[in-house]
């Protein structure tokens, strides 16, 4: 395992304080203005996806001790130790292998001594049968009829990821209609149910665990309507799959197991979307373009596994986290791609980030005495302009920004693309430049305003600007660059954890609202009024009661 370090302790962290005071006292627009090279020396080109990070609050020497702190904080081994498939999810006691899933050089991984490839490519090649079959109508419905729509019922890693990528990817949709179930909200399947017909419907049951309340109840309900329009048992093994690692209660809950496409417990749940949980993907986009995402997303762990630090997107991306987190106190992070096809990517990126390095206690088990991950937040541009902006551009917080663009879009239209990109473009122009006084009184002028009136609006309209962003351009969103962009994020997550010294990979925070909902669940069974809670929680479940 690689060694414990709080980063606080280590000299790059003190000479980074130090810097921290100077930088905090320059201005973006000077640093470009003393250095012509700085977007050459600040961005990084990866096959199809350029990333600038010039936009930053850095000069070289904050980038030479963020590197610095990642060499003693000993990021090397932590990457080795998880491309190795050493138990660095130490608190569940499991490797972290992702990675091993779109492992497209087929190079042996080992776990517990033995090689996961092969049992990785099988369950690949049995996706690859059976998108095949449903999608060429080769699989019929029990009353004879092709498939249709697909409902996937799985929630947070086994929803977030296959509708973010089957919504990226919509433009090399197969013939399948896809739906997803992921709320208990009995709206959620109701609603979803209206618009299918059960003779040409599969219903996909995501699930790791297999015993996730929301998607046990879900799956049920609709095992329920399934046999309630007709169908008997035996048409049950035409009309459901499962996607699991936990094959007695595949079993148990009546899905043949010929049905069940298997992945392994060293899969994160929000790092499941190249493995089996990636069935819907396969079958919304077809599988060969599933390989692409794959194929993508390896690209992007050999580039992690073996680029230099100075020129790794996802070590630069996670140190320039951390340096606002932790000297800035950035609170929170906004992913704001230009690509309505990308919506849903921050929404992602919310459980993959925020469930990995959400935080309190590091990996000795001591609480932190420093900040860990940020609160992730964003909607697709140019909507969020609209929107949330102001606070971006005028509000007391610093927000560090990723904005995201294709150059190529899916569906050229007049001049919509030079339009978006223009804000695009625009928009971290903006952050960084803002609008100072005198610029501001001279357009006030111009339009003709008064000396009172220039003087009382003036305040308003200035922009300190100086406001930190990174832009990734990609050329296109294809399965291939897609793959490659969430893999670089996923990595940059790891560089954090690392760095604050904390396990990634479990999700412990989650376990007690389960526990208590599980609770009170029984107690909302009958009117009688309960007592035994605080009195805002037995208020609130006894007026509950009375409403129902
Ligand atoms: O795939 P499942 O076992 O149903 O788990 C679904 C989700 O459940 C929990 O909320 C975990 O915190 C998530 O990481 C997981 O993705």
């Amino acid at each position: 395992m690689f060694p414990t370090i709080n980063f606080t302790t280590t000299s790059a962290y003190k000479y980074l304080a130090d810097h921290f005071i100077d930088i905090n006292e320059t201005n973006l627009k000077s640093l470009f203005a003393e250095d012509d090279e700085r977007f050459k020396k600040f961005s990084i080109l990866f096959e199809d996806i350029l990333v600038d990070f010039s936009k930053n609050r850095i000069n070289d020497t904050t980038l030479a001790l963020l590197i610095q702190l990642a060499r003693e904080c000993k990021l090397d081994e932590a990457i080795k130790a998880m491309f190795n498939g050493d138990k660095i999810n130490q608190t569940e006691g499991r490797p972290v292998l992702h990675i091993a899933l779109r492992n497209q050089s087929n190079k042996a991984i080992l776990v517990d001594g033995k090689d996961v490839m092969p049992d990785v490519n099988a369950v690949l090649a049995k996706m690859q049968k059976f998108s095949n079959a449903i999608i060429f109508e080769e699989w019929k419905g029990y009353t004879g009829k092709a498939i249709t729509d697909i409902v996937n019922i799985g929630i947070g890693g086994s929803d977030l990821g296959p509708v973010m990528v089957t919504e990226a990817l919509k433009a090399y949709k197969t013939r399948l209609n896809m739906h997803f179930v992921s709320n208990i909200d009995g709206t959620h399947l109701a609603e979803t149910l209206k618009s299918v017909n059960p003779e040409t419907t599969l219903f996909l049951v995501a699930s790791k665990t297999f015993t996730t309340q929301e998607t046990m109840t879900n799956a049920h309900s609709a095992r329920e309507w399934f046999l309630n329009s007709g169908a008997k048992t035996e048409d049950i093994a035409k009309h459901f799959a499962a996607l699991s690692t936990n094959a007695k209660d595949v079993a148990a809950f009546g899905i043949d197991t010929e049905n069940m496409f298997e992945f392994w417990d060293w899969v994160g749940g929000r790092y499941s979307l190249w493995s089996a949980i990636g069935l819907s993907i396969s079958l919304g986009i077809g599988f060969d373009n599933f390989k692409q995402l794959l194929a993508g997303a390896h690209a992007s762990d050999q580039h992690f596994e073996n680029t230099s630090f100075e020129q790794n997107i996802p070590v630069i991306l996670g140190l320039l986290g951390v340096w606002y987190i932790n000297f800035f106190n950035a609170e929170t992070h906004a992913i704001l791609p230009y690509d309505q096809y990308l919506h849903r990517f921050a929404a992602y990126f919310q459980q993959g980030d925020m469930e990995s390095n959400g935080k309190h206690v590091d990996r000795n088990g001591n609480a932190v005495d420093y900040e860990t991950g940020p609160v992730i937040w964003g909607e697709p541009g140019t909507n969020g302009q609209h929107a949330f902006y102001q606070l971006i551009h005028q509000g007391t917080r610093l927000i560090p920004c990723d904005f995201i663009a294709p150059a190529q879009s899916l569906n050229p239209l007049g001049d919509h693309h030079n339009i978006l990109l223009s804000n695009f473009f625009a928009q971290t122009e903006a952050l960084m430049n803002g609008k100072s006084e005198e610029e501001v009184i001279k357009e006030l002028k111009n339009s003709g305003k008064s000396e009172s009136q220039i003087k009382e609006l003036a305040p308003f309209k200035v922009f300190d600007g100086n406001r930190p962003t990174n832009s990734i351009l990609l050329k296109k969103v294809t399965p291939y660059s897609l793959g490659s962009l969430i893999a670089l994020y996923e990595h940059k997550i790891f560089v954090q954890g690392v760095i604050w010294n904390i396990f990634s990979f479990d999700q412990w925070g989650v376990e007690l609202g389960k526990q208590l909902a599980q609770k009170i669940q029984p107690e909302l069974k009958d009117n009688q009024p309960v007592s035994t809670h605080d009195s805002s929680t037995n208020g609130l479940i006894n007026l509950y009661k009375d409403w129902r």
